[in-house]
């Protein structure tokens, strides 16, 4: 039998199972809108603003989604970014990813940054300002060391590895994180 063609059509429905079987409990304001997938794979959740706003050239504005949450037990919702405000508007998430935790349940905001030095940005309620990502999360039991195992990166980090190019790092160059 012939092997299937290893194509990326050939994915199955790759869809995550909603964590735990627990649903993403949504309670949208009056008139927002419930966040929702563009595509039935997408890990983001698009995330809407339920004010007019403009956010200063150079500026930042808290931007209220509208909606409240209550994420399945042992997650955590991510706010992130949208690739298409950033690249062509230059908006960012400031604080991104935005962390929401699980047990809370006030109003979802968006810290949307403006890095663009000239122009404001207008935005209007129902724009999709960002996206949430739910990711399951570790909080393992915390343990105070004298010492930690030793590892071949050991301290090094902060460019130590080189640079942009794809050369080594030159002599003398690396950095290492001071204990
Ligand atoms: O982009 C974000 C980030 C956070 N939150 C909400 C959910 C989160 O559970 C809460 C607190 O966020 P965080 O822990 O990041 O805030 P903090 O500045 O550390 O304040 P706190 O002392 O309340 O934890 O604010 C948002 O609505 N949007």
């Amino acid at each position: 039998m012939p092997a299937e063609p290893d194509t990326l059509d050939t994915v199955p429905d790759i869809t995550p199972a909603p964590a735990g079987g627990s649903p993403l409990r949504i309670r949208p304001a009056p008139g927002a809108p419930m966040p929702h997938r563009a595509h039935a794979d997408d890990a983001g959740l698009d995330l809407t603003s339920a004010e007019d706003v403009e956010i200063p050239a150079g500026g930042r504005a808290l931007v209220d989604t509208g909606i409240s949450l209550a994420l399945p037990p042992g997650t955590v919702g991510l706010v992130c970014p949208r690739s298409g405000l950033a690249a062509k508007h230059g908006i960012t998430v400031l604080n991104g990813p935005g962390i929401v935790d699980a047990g809370y349940r006030g109003p979802i905001k968006v810290s949307l940054h403006n890095t663009d030095l000239a122009e404001p940005f207008g935005l209007r309620a129902g724009d999709r300002i960002a996206q949430l990502v739910v990711v399951p999360f570790l909080a393992p039991v915390l343990q105070e060391v004298d010492d930690l195992d030793v590892t071949d990166r050991a301290a090094s980090g902060f460019g130590s590895s080189g640079g942009f190019g794809t050369g080594p790092a030159t002599a003398g160059t690396d950095e290492t994180t001071e204990g």
